[in-house]
């Protein structure tokens, strides 16, 4: 069905989701913990997080050309801005979430070649769901609308809150980690300010 490689969430090749596998693992790391797994509150438990996996890291089995297709022509050749796509992903180094929103604009190519706004929402989906740094997420965002719609220039802001800084560790909510990746006619300084300027008016 897919090229594991160029599914991956960073460099490595992932394979199907297996979920009895997820399941036995769960149950694993439960005994790790200290608890009893077979105590009634538990029983479930495995075969539902390891559910709830498959569906945080559906993104793995899917490739950004599945969803950023409908591609029509407008002749519209200014900047679309979609602004406040929620973003729910998993932070790769500790497996807890990181969360926030994401901010995708570009400049049609010259052809007019523009997508359904809502593609650009599914687009930032595939790549959360899998473990993800920000930053990864961020430029793998750019970079899809760069190969996939040819357009003149794209930004991709990303502005999250991750749970690995808030539950533990360091221990700081409302701390804010803010990437942005700008490719094309986008890092014409003029541009950008305009793009930046939509992207911080609340
Ligand atoms: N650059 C980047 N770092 C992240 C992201 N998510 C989490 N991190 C950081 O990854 C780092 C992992 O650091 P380590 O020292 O290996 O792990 P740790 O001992 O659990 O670190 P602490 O979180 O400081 O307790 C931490 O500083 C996290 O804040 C991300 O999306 N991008
Ligand atoms: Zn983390």
């Amino acid at each position: 069905m897919t090229d594991p490689v160029t599914l991956s969430g960073g460099e490595g090749a992932i394979g199907e989701f297996d979920e009895k596998r997820a399941e036995a693992a769960v149950r694993e790391l439960l005994i790790a913990v200290g608890e009893n797994p077979d105590r009634e509150g538990l029983l479930a438990t495995p075969g539902r997080v390891a559910r709830a996996y498959k569906e945080i890291f559906a993104g793995l089995r899917q490739r950004p050309e599945d969803v950023l297709t409908t591609t029509f022509d407008l002749g519209h050749d200014e900047m679309v801005l979609v602004k406040d796509i929620e973003v729910m992903s998993t932070c790769e180094h500790h497996l807890v979430p990181f969360h926030g929103v994401a901010h995708v604009g570009y400049i049609p190519s010259t052809d007019g070649k523009i997508t359904g706004l809502s593609k650009l929402a599914r687009l930032v989906d595939v790549f959360a769901r899998r473990p993800q740094v920000q930053e990864r997420l961020t430029t793998q965002v750019a970079e899809s609308v760069m190969e996939i719609l040819d357009p003149r220039g794209v930004i991709v802001v990303i502005e999250c809150e991750h749970m690995c800084m808030t539950m533990r560790g360091v221990r700081k909510p409302g701390a804010k980690t803010i990437t942005s990746a700008v490719r094309g006619q986008l890092r014409d300084p003029a541009t950008r300010n305009e793009a930046m300027t939509l992207i911080m008016a609340r």
